[in-house]
């Protein structure tokens, strides 16, 4: 595989924030993110501590993966399910409400759930490429490490909304959270549509690593689009539809795109890595009591299960 000139040098607009401190501050780490999230539903996180060599070898799994014929992925792929686990092919998902699809392929990969679990009704059994011998094992420490760093990172949101440091993990340890392996292949110059249109994502908060090749820009409040050009291995954490939902938009879930490269970038591809953190299927996404006032009336009197929502939203982004 030939290697990829450094990506292009983009101005972020948000500060990354350290986790080195984590253990001996997580008050400041909670005060750090939570203002970050606050301010801008997004948040750059540095020195988080993930293994980044166990990520390379997923990833390079992943790329040898996209580099098989279509009609050999196109065995991973499982019509009319969502596109909850394995593949996903191009000219698949769209955007909610928009009219082009986006330019990307990717797969997926859930939680490994014990024989006879009763969630096994709700989430479905991961499917492994045979023709990548070490994708199950790297792809699944790879899961487990950003479900690991996602369970911290809550702990430090939980203490950002005075609720006690271990609220969320209760209520996450089974959650029907999702590890996307990303491909945007290189662009033709006049191909329609944009890499990922203008979206939220659904679910508690995304962990997104590989966003160094340029192109992620979200919506800030004024409705101008800013670049998030995290430093190279930084971790990109944005709050979701579900977490905004509970916090009765205390923490934003912030509309977010990959905008199409610069005429000289074209010829790459962009390989990245959301981990979509879900609650588990059955819990009650109830608006948090201490996120309701006079100024800020509760908008979701009515509670939903995170499967209901998760259903209702899938079937709005063309997976259902
Ligand atoms: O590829 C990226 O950097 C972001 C992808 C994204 O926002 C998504 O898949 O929800
Ligand atoms: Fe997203």
């Amino acid at each position: 595989m030939t290697a990829q000139p450094a990506p292009h040098p983009v101005q972020s607009a948000i500060a990354p924030v350290s986790m080195a401190d984590y253990a001996a501050d997580p008050a400041g780490l909670a005060a750090a993110l939570g203002a970050s999230f606050a301010r801008y539903g997004f948040a750059v996180v540095a020195d988080h501590g993930l293994d980044m060599t166990a990520i390379q070898a997923a990833v390079d799994d992943a790329k040898a993966f996209f580099a098989l014929p279509a009609d050999t992925k196109m065995k991973y792929h499982e019509p009319g399910t969502g596109g909850a686990r394995g593949y996903t092919p191009f000219g698949q998902e769209a955007a909610k409400d928009a009219d082009v699809v986006d330019l990307k392929e990717f797969w997926h990969t859930g939680r490994d759930l014990p024989k006879g679990h009763p969630y096994r009704a709700m989430m479905r059994d991961n499917l492994w490429p045979d023709e990548v011998p070490s994708f199950k094992p790297h792809v699944q420490a790879m899961f487990q490490a950003m479900d690991r760093l996602g369970a911290d990172l809550l702990r430090a949101i939980a203490l950002y909304l005075d609720l006690p440091a271990d609220w969320f993990a209760d209520k996450v340890d089974m959650g029907n959270s999702v590890l996307r392996l990303l491909h945007y292949p290189p662009i033709p110059a006049d191909a329609p549509g944009v890499r990922a249109g203008a979206h939220e994502d659904i679910n508690v908060i995304t962990l997104l690593l590989g966003a160094e090749e340029a192109g992620l820009q979200l919506k800030d409040k004024g409705g101008r689009w800013l670049d998030i050009a995290p430093p190279p291995g930084a971790l990109v954490v944005n709050i979701g539809d579900m977490l905004q939902r509970l916090t009765n938009h205390v923490l934003p879930s912030t509309t977010h795109r990959v905008v199409n490269p610069a005429p000289e970038r074209r010829g790459f591809a962009r390989y990245s890595t959301p981990f979509f953190l879900h609650f588990n299927p059955d819990f009650e996404i109830a608006t948090l009591p201490s996120c309701v006032s006079t100024d800020r009336p509760n908008r979701y009197p009515e509670p939903i299960t995170a499967q209901d929502y998760l259903l209702q939203r899938l079937r709005e982004i063309r997976l259902l």
